[in-house]
């Protein structure tokens, strides 16, 4: 991973007027904008607007602390495009020439698919057609999730993107790995000896890996319904999570080493079948429940535009075994869904217990050691210790050392979309997945799919504003573990 200049950049954000580039997109430019990014972007979406009427809308979506707006929103540009229409590309070619002048940007350009997925092939067909994906500078396609439904198709996906763009052009974007603490984890483990040496099945008992989230499917219902939480969070950003935990280390830091090795997780990662898809694995949905301040909150089959017999999953728990030396006999479990009780990301590493000591007095309260990475909100790491309790009780209670990362100073605090579009414009493809990195995640996707398919596993009801199903709870108690609670920082 070296660090690289980051030159000017023309963007082409396809899906401007959408819920991303709303919520997410164009604060993460703004943050760069104020890091002295050069840029320009053209806006592209099928509705109509003007260069005034877009930048209103890039306005309306920045939080309203924001200073220094109107030069920024003077490099937005916004054209009318309909993928389904390709006349409607080549108008942009004579346009984008004009702003790399006005911007000395050195035609450079990123391509960036905030888009449904069906229109993500077509997008990169008519980009070569269009002949703006030829340009005098680099270029580079950065891509949203899911990249296919199953293997095959994003084998297909794959291909034509390959028609368009070097497979080192193409960044395929999870934002989790944007995220700070995700990037934390290979420093946590690689750059110290007490984890380095222990970080293996002869300590560590158990991972538990949690995405719980309190929102319901809100106004995506037709995307999520089609997908479920398989598909929307486990074969993308547990998967990518899962393989950091677990990968060894990597020969040098640069981006194919790290994603080799990540590579090799995924290959391990034991595929369910007919027979061990009901015991490993726990599909959910929500029902009518209520949340922390006592609200009612709606059924899954009560929201809008979801079909009422819907029998798509809004909650997966599950116990992974990955293959190989390092993690013999160790259970990942994983757990995600929506309208949980608390919306929070963390990764509990469980550690073994000692064998029974007689010397302790007072054994029953030596608990086992955890270190704990919160994600988010909470940005930060916690390790539970075992200590002597002051005094002459002869007890021994757990305390815990805290490192949180919200404290340092939040001027230098990124977020994950403006970490990744810095890392685009950089080169530096490390923390975007690989072509067999979704390949190999998809086989393992599959191989749930299939499974749930051939044995007919109906979901399990949960109450909306709750931890998930009682049989996830069971998932792990049959090993003679259990959730650990949802911890925080405070
Ligand atoms: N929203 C989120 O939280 C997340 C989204 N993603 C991914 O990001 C991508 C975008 O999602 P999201 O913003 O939620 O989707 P939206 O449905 O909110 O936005 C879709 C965008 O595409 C445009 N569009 C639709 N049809 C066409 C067409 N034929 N030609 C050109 N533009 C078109 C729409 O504008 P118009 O109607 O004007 O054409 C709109 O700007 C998806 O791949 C999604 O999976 C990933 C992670 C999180
Ligand atoms: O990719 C997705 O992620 C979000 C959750 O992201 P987070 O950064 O807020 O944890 C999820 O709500 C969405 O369904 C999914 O598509």
């Amino acid at each position: 991973m070296t660090e690289t200049a980051r030159e000017p950049v023309l963007i082409f954000l396809f899906g401007a007027t959408g819920d991303l580039a709303r919520r997410k997109l164009y604060s993460a430019l703004y943050r760069l904008y104020t890091r002295d990014q050069e840029f320009a972007v053209i806006g592209l979406a099928r509705r109509t607007h003007t260069d005034e009427t877009y930048r209103d809308l890039i306005n309306d979506s920045l939080p309203s602390e924001v200073g220094q707006r109107k030069h920024f929103l003077e490099r937005f540009y916004y054209r009318r495009l309909d993928i389904t229409r390709p006349e409607s590309f080549a108008s942009l070619s004579t346009f984008c020439e004009e702003l790399d002048a006005r911007y000395h940007l050195h035609g450079n350009r990123i391509f960036y698919l905030s888009l449904a997925p069906c229109f993500f092939a077509e997008a990169a067909k008519q980009l070569k057609k269009s002949g703006l994906a030829e340009t005098k500078g680099w270029k580079r396609l950065v891509i949203e999730k899911p990249f296919g439904h199953n293997k095959e198709s994003s084998k297909e996906l794959n291909d034509s993107l390959l028609h368009a763009f070097n497979e080192n052009e193409i960044y395929r974007i999870d934002h989790y790995l944007g995220k700070e603490m995700v990037q934390n984890i290979e420093v946590l483990r690689f750059a110290n000896p007490i984890f380095e040496a222990i970080w293996n099945r002869r300590y560590i008992s158990n991972v538990q890996i949690t995405l719980s989230e309190t929102l319901g499917v809100g106004d995506r219902a037709n995307y999520y319904d089609q997908t479920g939480a398989l598909l929307d969070m486990v074969q993308n950003h547990i998967m990518q999570l899962l393989t950091l935990v677990a990968m060894e280390p990597p020969v040098r830091l640069e981006t194919n080493d790290v994603r080799y090795e990540k590579v090799k997780v995924l290959k391990a990662v034991r595929p369910m079948n007919i027979h061990n898809v009901t015991e490993q694995i726990v599909r959910g949905q929500y029902s009518r429940g209520i949340d922390a301040n006592r609200e009612r909150l709606r059924g899954y089959l009560d929201e809008n535009n979801i079909r009422s017999d819907s029998e798509t999953e809004t909650f997966v728990a599950a116990q992974f075994m990955i293959d190989n030396y390092r993690w013999q006999g160790v259970p990942f479990y994983i757990r995600t869904g929506k309208r949980m009780s608390e919306k929070a990301t963390q990764i509990v590493i469980q550690f073994k217990k000692l064998p029974k000591n007689p010397y302790f007095h007072n054994v029953n309260h030596v608990g086992p050691n955890l270190l704990v990475i919160y994600i988010s909100p909470d940005e930060g790491l916690s390790l539970k210790l075992n200590v002597k309790e002051t005094g002459e009780t002869g007890n021994t209670i757990p305390i815990s050392m805290k490192f949180r990362n919200n404290a340092l100073a939040m001027e230098n605090m990124q977020d994950a979309y403006e970490r990744l579009i810095a890392d685009c414009i950089k080169g530096d493809s490390t923390n975007f997945t690989r072509w067999d990195e979704v390949a190999y995640s998809w086989e393992i996707v599959d191989s749930i799919v299939d499974s749930w398919k051939k044995r007919h596993v109906p979901v399990d009801y949960y109450e909306a504003g709750s931890m998930g199903p009682v049989s996830a709870d069971e998932l792990l108690e049959k090993n003679g573990h259990h959730w650990w609670p949802l911890m925080h920082m405070e």
